[in-house]
């Protein structure tokens, strides 16, 4: 059987490693909020589009929080899973860490809810996968730890 993410039962995930580069950044040198939010946006339309395999489009994006801010040179770490399905949509949480490349400290940088909707192929929304409720668990408490 080829390897899939829906085959094997665990939470449709997306990670991503940027780099803060002065271009990302606002006029205190740090990381520009709608840069950070185009990268979750990314990272959120890359998990549902594995949990659904259809295109998707983000219809909402819920409750960002910008807890520290992000320096130029900093690493950023995006994690997105899919948490709940509804008929055509999918609430995917997304988190951004910031590390520190020298230091390799990290913490938690922005979080943030994404609801993307997945379209046929004539545009309309068109029913995904269930998730289910063990893996929908799994997916707001966190990555499954080899
Ligand atoms: C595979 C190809 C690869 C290509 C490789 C290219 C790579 C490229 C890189 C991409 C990088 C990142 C990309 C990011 C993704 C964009 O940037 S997408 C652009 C921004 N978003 C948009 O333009 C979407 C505009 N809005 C729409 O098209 C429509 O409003 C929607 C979202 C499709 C909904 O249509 P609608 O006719 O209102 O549908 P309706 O039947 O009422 O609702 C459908 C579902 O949507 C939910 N919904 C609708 N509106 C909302 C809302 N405001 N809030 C919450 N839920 C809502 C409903 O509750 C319903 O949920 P279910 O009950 O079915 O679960």
């Amino acid at each position: 059987m080829p390897h899939s993410e829906l085959s094997s039962n665990r939470p449709p995930e997306a990670t991503m490693t940027e780099m803060v580069f002065p271009d990302h950044t606002n006029h205190l040198g740090t990381l520009f909020g709608g840069q950070a939010l185009a990268w979750m946006d990314k990272a959120a339309f890359i998990a549902a589009t594995r949990h659904a395999r259809r295109v998707v489009v983000t219809a909402r994006s819920d409750r960002v929080d910008f807890h520290t801010a992000v320096p130029a040179g900093a690493l950023v770490r995006l994690t997105a899973r899919v948490v709940a399905t509804g008929r055509s949509s999918m609430q995917v949480d997304v988190e951004m860490h910031a590390e520190d490349p020298l230091r390799g400290d990290c913490t938690l940088a922005t979080r943030g809810c994404f609801t993307m909707v997945a379209l046929d192929g004539d545009g309309r929304p068109t029913a995904v996968p269930p998730l289910d409720v063990e893996t929908s668990q799994e997916a707001r408490e966190g990555p499954a730890r080899a």
